[in-house]
């Protein structure tokens, strides 16, 4: 347990003990950020950190077979390790409904949320959480949110799932996994593994994962972070945003933060450190991070492409044929994820666990 502030054990058991959440602290009325949410200055993003003459490439995926589209693909993902794609396939009315869907959760009154709050919810592939690791963080992450699991085969869970957006999440998942399994082929494609039978595909995604995330107003967020540092660990993460902007990914430079400018219709794609992996450091899983908005109470939801919990992720030998030395050693999907949520967010510090 981090070292807080006394008053700051109390505001803990309000939003993480008790299952508010940081939207109820901010729905009870305070007006300005309480310690526990307070980063260290060093942790803080500063404006001069923020660089705006470069800008993560924009796609046009409405042909994935054209090869200038499948190389600006590949480029992006070794260059930047984060895109934008539009006129992806998934309708609009998809993304608003989720969107809204996300919203009408989150705004639910707190006997009908804290049902599915971590500990409390009927099933495993369900639950409601504040932060990333609130036993493990000195200062909390702006941020409340429900995370669906989609177990391959499943068939009792959907009757467990919140009425109010369980349909929104199930069509989004519906219409974006056959994007996600297009753009993965094309960036496996463009490390030379041209065939994916069944038991790869376990390796590459089998469990994804969606959140329905929700960072309240923030009365100052410059003091605070939505989401710390952090890369994602699956080997693909699809990510729809709202049009509060607040997501920053880091710069080429490796030190200074790029914006995602939200653009109408378009999904974020960003490498996750398992593709990172398996390709050998072609692909960048790049850290970003999310400040929350002084007047907005920002949604997002992104798809993780995880794969299968027993899934063993190595440099894959179609990239390591010509001789070249494996950087990371063959890891288990759960024991890496194991790892990863055991502590809190801290930049690509996970990718250590399979480093050589
Ligand atoms: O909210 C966002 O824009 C990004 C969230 C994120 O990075 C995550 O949930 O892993
Ligand atoms: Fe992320």
């Amino acid at each position: 347990m981090p070292p807080r502030n006394p008053n700051s054990e109390e505001v803990f058991d309000f939003v993480v003990n008790k299952g508010n959440g940081i939207k109820g602290l901010v729905d009870a009325g305070i007006e300005t950020v309480p310690d526990l949410y307070i980063l260290p200055v060093e942790d803080r993003l500063e404006a001069s950190e923020v660089v705006s003459v470069d800008s993560i490439p924009v796609i046009d995926a409405s042909n994935l077979d054209d090869p200038k589209v499948t190389d600006s693909i590949c480029e992006a993902a070794s260059k930047w390790g984060f895109f934008q794609i539009i006129n992806h396939g998934v309708p609009l009315q998809v993304l608003n409904n989720v969107r809204e869907a996300a919203h009408k959760f989150h705004g639910l009154p707190y006997q009908e949320k804290n049902k599915y709050w971590v500990g409390n919810s009927p099933t495993h592939t369900v639950t409601l959480t504040t932060s990333f690791a609130p036993q493990a963080e000195t200062a909390l992450e702006w941020k409340d949110y429900l995370a669906f699991r989609f177990v391959p085969g499943d068939q009792e869970s959907f009757a467990l799932w919140p009425p109010v957006c369980r349909e929104e999440v199930v069509e989004y998942m519906k219409r974006a996994e056959p994007v996600i399994w297009k753009l993965l082929k094309v960036l496996l494609k463009g490390i030379n593994v041209k065939e994916i039978d069944k038991a790869r595909e376990y390796t590459f995604l089998d469990t994804p994962v969606v959140y329905c995330n929700y960072y309240p107003r923030c009365p100052n967020p410059d003091l605070t972070a939505g989401v710390l540092p952090h890369s994602d660990i699956a080997t693909l993460t699809l990510l729809l945003q709202d049009d509060s902007g607040g997501l920053y990914v880091r710069a080429t430079d490796d030190h200074s933060w790029i914006h995602v400018p939200p653009i109408h219709g378009a999904l974020v794609i960003n490498i996750g450190d398992c593709l990172q992996i398996m390709s050998n450091d072609r692909y960048k899983s790049v850290e970003h991070r999310v400040v929350a908005n002084a007047s907005n109470n920002r949604v997002s939801v992104p798809i993780f492409a995880n794969p299968g919990f027993n899934a063993a992720i190595g440099p894959l030998p179609e990239v390591l044929q010509t001789g070249e030395k494996p950087l990371y050693k063959q890891v288990i999907f759960s024991d890496y994820l194991k790892h990863h949520c055991s502590k809190k967010h801290e930049g690509k510090k996970t990718m250590d666990f399979a480093r050589i």
